[in-house]
């Protein structure tokens, strides 16, 4: 558990947090969200001391930080940075095993940890145990830093923009395959971005923040749908009808088949497929119907797009007064 209460920090005259009280549950992964400069990697680095507050006192595990040794502090929790601060004349091995080390493993019980670790994040032990930092690329590295992170099996895990430094098509697997660790390991997460859609696919709830202070903090669903200030309206944009999409999948919206309409042409898609990916692959096939298979191949029903655009009817964009008109009206029925 960790705990901000009333959080205060100035660098000199300017105030960079403006009292932010926060709770993050145990086993919970919360998004720290926001414009450039909103105070996130700060709020972030006072839970490992490396910075402190001017007022206001932050607890991890119900023991105030500032009542504890900084290095000890930090060896309970992992730290990732989109830099990934992986130490380049080490090898892999020896990246992985700094806090064990630290810790005073004996060297076959951190070898075994680092394997372990590398084969989690999926890389292969054999391959890349005794490369150097230099031998890697973007998202092998990133997966490196995460290992090292995990590697002390600490209950908390600190992470600005870890994801940040690699092209879109690798974030996104790294995203899934972070999410089915945490499914796993269930560790406190504290993890920064300025990226929506990170945020929404990731976090169990989203503390939005602007100018140093919490805007909204909610469950990614409520926030898209029920934005509570002109401030989070706007950040979220227009995007926010299709991103609401993403957090549906097609098994809680499947309908049986009629029978007495012809499949033909209609795309196919699996049970664990979106909301979002069946819009677009029925606007793609310019259908107002997609067909849902299980693992077996078997069509079991049927998504209409009216269903699917009833989904986002608390998420459309009303920044311009135009309340819901950019998608258009669900058909009569919907929903
Ligand atoms: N060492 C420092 N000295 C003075 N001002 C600082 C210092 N570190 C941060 N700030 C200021 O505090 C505010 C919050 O910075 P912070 O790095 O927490 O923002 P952020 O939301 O993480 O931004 P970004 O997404 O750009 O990393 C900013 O206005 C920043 O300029």
């Amino acid at each position: 558990m960790i705990r901000f209460e009333n959080v205060v920090k100035r660098y000199g005259e300017a105030l960079a947090l403006g009292g932010v009280s926060l709770e993050v549950a145990q086993g919970e992964l919360c998004v720290l969200l926001g414009p450039s400069g909103c105070g996130k990697t700060t709020l972030l680095r006072l839970v490992n001391r490396l910075i402190e507050p001017s007022e206001g006192r932050i607890f991890v595990g119900n023991r105030d930080v500032m009542d504890l040794d900084p290095v000890e502090l930090r060896r309970g929790m992992g730290y990732v940075i989109q830099s990934i601060g992986l130490f380049p004349h080490m090898t892999v091995l020896e990246n992985v095993g700094v806090v064990p080390k630290l810790l005073g493993w004996p060297k076959e019980k951190r070898v075994a940890r680092a394997r372990e670790m590398l084969a989690l994040v999926g890389l292969e032990p054999k391959t890349f145990l005794n490369r150097y930092p230099r031998e890697l690329s973007g998202g092998q590295a990133q997966r490196v830093g995460l290992a090292r992170a995990l590697a002390a099996d600490p209950p908390i895990l600190l992470m600005d923009e870890p994801f940040g430094a690699v092209d879109p098509p690798t974030r996104a697997r790294l995203q899934e395959e972070f999410l089915k660790l945490q499914a796993m390991l269930k560790k406190t997460i504290l993890f920064v971005t300025h990226d929506l859609e990170e945020a929404v696919r990731l976090a169990d709830r989203i503390c939005l923040m602007n100018q140093g202070q919490i805007e909204q903090l909610d469950p990614p669903e409520r926030l898209l749908t029920h934005p509570r200030t002109p401030f989070v309206e706007r950040f979220l944009g227009e995007s926010r009808a299709l991103l609401v999409l993403e957090l549906h999948h097609l098994f809680e919206l499947l309908q049986p088949l009629p029978g007495s309409l012809s499949q033909d042409g209609l795309p196919v898609l699996s049970l664990s497929a979106t909301a979002r990916d069946a819009l677009s692959q029925m606007i793609a096939a310019g259908s107002d119907r997609a067909l849902v298979q299980n693992e077996a191949g078997e069509v079991v029903g049927e998504v209409w797009m009216s269903t699917v655009l009833a989904l986002s009817k608390g998420a459309r964009f009303s920044g311009d007064g135009r309340g819901g008109a950019f998608l258009g009206r669900p058909r009569e029925g919907a929903g």
